[in-house]
């Protein structure tokens, strides 16, 4: 059964483009990171977008992925979690595996600067809107094989998952029947899909699960490519948006309240009130863990 976060969390999500120069994405982070820190001193948690250290393009992932541990990218949010003493969920950039196969990869940092969750973003993007929007991911990426659950000190549980994922109800539910109070995705929905989708997708994985649900967006890119929607967010476990960006470059703060969440899930107990004996409990069996 899900259980409500420990304590009340201050969040900021860090919404910016990615350009073609890694250790410029790389400074940007962490420009991003001590702008939210300056403005709002004592944050728990900082959020990157998917792919911030990288285009967002399919022919593009092989020439910016990095092994973990050990790669560039990993050590530089490391390091700034440990100097500055901050969790940090690390939005998604391109891991070279140890199979010498490319993942779309999400890494969770701990005050102490330690890996505490590794995800690597299980539902390839494969789609053809005619017209309007083809891409896919399978073409140059290989999916993870399992839900990602955490524990993140003096925090809580979370669950961990990117963007596409997102239209698969089973991770969601999944991390929250192992108890995550929080659903985290960096995500890059687009122009054709954001509008139509996002926002729904964010609402129904919080009032689904009685969750708070945290979605991470590169900002659009002037310069062209892939245009992310944008809109980064954060859903309470009612379903209500409690902060949303535009679609340029900005940080956006919230504050998660366990109060929320135990009042959501005491006044309509869903969690007691499922009903396996018609229906699986897709938890019961699945393939979760941490790192
Ligand atoms: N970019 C994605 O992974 C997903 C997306 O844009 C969508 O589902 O729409």
């Amino acid at each position: 059964m899900s259980v409500p976060i420990a304590k009340s969390i201050k969040v900021a999500l860090l919404q910016f483009y990615a350009g073609s120069d890694k250790i410029a994405n790389l400074s940007k982070a962490k420009e991003y990171f001590l702008k939210a820190l300056k403005k709002e001193p004592d944050l728990d948690l900082l959020v990157l977008p998917e792919c911030f250290n990288s285009p967002y393009a399919v022919d593009q992932f092989h020439n910016y992925c990095e092994r973990i541990p050990g790669g560039e990218t990993t050590n530089m949010l490391s390091k700034f979690a440990r100097e500055n003493s901050i969790n940090i969920i690390g939005g998604s950039f391109p891991e070279l595996g140890e199979d010498g196969n490319v993942y779309n990869t999400s890494l969770t940092f701990n005050k102490s600067g330690e890996i505490v969750a590794k995800h690597r973003k299980v539902h390839l993007f494969d789609i053809d809107i005619p017209g309007k929007m083809t891409f896919k991911e399978s073409a140059s990426l290989h999916s993870g094989n399992k839900a990602t659950v955490f524990d993140l000190e003096g925090l809580g549980k979370f669950g961990l998952a990117i963007c596409y994922d997102i239209r698969f109800p089973e991770l969601a539910m999944i991390a929250s029947r192992r108890g995550a109070g929080v659903m985290c995705y960096p995500g890059a929905f687009n122009t054709v899909t954001g509008p139509k989708f996002w926002t729904k997708f964010g609402v129904a994985r919080a009032i689904d699960n009685q969750n708070y649900v945290i979605l991470c967006s590169p900002a659009r890119n002037p310069n062209g490519g892939y245009q992310a929607y944008g809109h980064s967010m954060v859903v309470d476990p009612n379903g209500d948006v409690l902060i949303e960006a535009g679609h340029g470059e900005e940080i956006v703060y919230a504050e998660l309240d366990p109060q929320v969440e135990i009042d959501a899930r005491t006044s309509i107990p869903l969690s007691s009130q499922r009903r396996f004996d018609i229906y699986k409990d897709v938890s019961k069996d699945a393939v979760t863990s941490a790192l």
